[in-house]
């Protein structure tokens, strides 16, 4: 029997996103309290002759199959190359602040690495594929800065569930960064260690998604989302993650969560919509 290894592929959530600086080769700096959900995108890899890859799942249509697809990029890193025969099962929506593209790759890194016993590619060669797939690799709560190269754990963080809606536009990452009116905010704050959960969410609730208000501006439907999301009951919390325009509803228990789910999937047929627990 050829050997297979399997990896999922969580999506991940900028809890808050904070634009600090630019470098010089335009490059901005960041400063993100990044979790990871209990949905997310599946890789099954068997060792093969050759390399290949099949999509399917219901946003397979939305991503490239060729070389392009960030699966295979990150297949590449390993040197000599292991040869798999790859399933990509595509659940997340792509260009859309969950980071699908970044944690897919995270997830072919750490399939192929199981099959071959190899270790992973270094921060280096991880930061190349994209600036979210360092955090990726690391998929738990993290603060996340630099340009997404400078991943420090988070300590604790207190249990919490999500509602994902995305209205199915897509959002272009430099577009939403290009359209930014300030890049010199300031910097996270930092929370009081083990503060219980209300603490913890009145702590979030000050911080901000800096790319959220230019995306806004580009897709005003983002806008309805977050209107949407905040009026559903027991929503602590409604901010857009990444880029967009993917915005996540913060719950303190499950059954909130489905709830908010069904009742906005039930008014907008069009928007991807998915509740989930946020993982520690
Ligand atoms: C904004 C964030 C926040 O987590 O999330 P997403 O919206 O992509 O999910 C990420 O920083 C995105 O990471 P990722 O999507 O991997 O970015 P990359 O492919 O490396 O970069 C896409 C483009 O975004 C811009 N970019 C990206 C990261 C960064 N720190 N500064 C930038 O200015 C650059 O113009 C770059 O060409
Ligand atoms: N496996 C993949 N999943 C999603 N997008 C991918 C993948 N491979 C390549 N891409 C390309 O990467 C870009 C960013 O995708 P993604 O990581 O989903 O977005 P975001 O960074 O906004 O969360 C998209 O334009 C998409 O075409």
């Amino acid at each position: 029997m050829p050997k297979t290894a399997e990896a999922f592929a969580p999506a991940k959530i900028n809890l808050c996103l904070h634009v600090t600086g630019r470098r010089e080769d335009g490059y901005h700096l960041l400063d993100s309290l990044v979790v990871f959900a209990d949905v997310g995108d599946r890789i099954t890899a068997t060792l093969a002759d050759s390399m290949s890859l099949r999509v399917d799942g219901p946003m397979a249509g939305s991503v490239p199959v060729g070389p392009d697809n960030l699966v295979l990029r990150a297949a590449t890193l390993f040197e000599p190359p292991i040869d798999a025969a790859i399933t990509l099962t595509k659940n997340l929506p792509a260009a859309a602040g969950v980071g699908g593209g970044s944690s897919d790759a995270a997830a072919c890194l750490r399939a192929l690495s199981e099959l071959s016993g190899r270790a992973l590619p270094g921060p280096d060669r991880l930061l190349g594929l994209g600036a979210d797939v360092p955090a990726c690799v690391a998929a738990e709560p993290l603060r996340m800065q630099g340009i997404g190269e400078k991943i420090t754990p988070w300590p604790s963080l207190p249990p919490l569930w999500v509602v994902l809606v995305n209205p199915r536009v897509l959002v272009s990452t430099p577009a939403v960064f290009k359209r930014l009116e300030r890049r010199d905010n300031p910097p996270m704050q930092i929370p009081a260690e083990d503060a219980g959960i209300d603490t913890f969410v009145q702590w979030l609730a000050v911080q901000r998604n800096d790319m959220q208000s230019a995306a806004c501006q580009i897709e005003p439907v983002i806008t309805d989302v977050l209107t949407a999301l905040s009026k559903t009951p027991g929503c602590a919390l409604a901010r857009m993650s990444g880029s967009g325009a993917t915005c996540f509803g913060l719950f303190y228990d499950a059954k909130s969560a489905e709830q908010a789910q069904a009742t906005i999937a039930s008014k907008n047929g069009g928007w991807w919509c998915q509740s989930a627990a946020i993982l520690k």
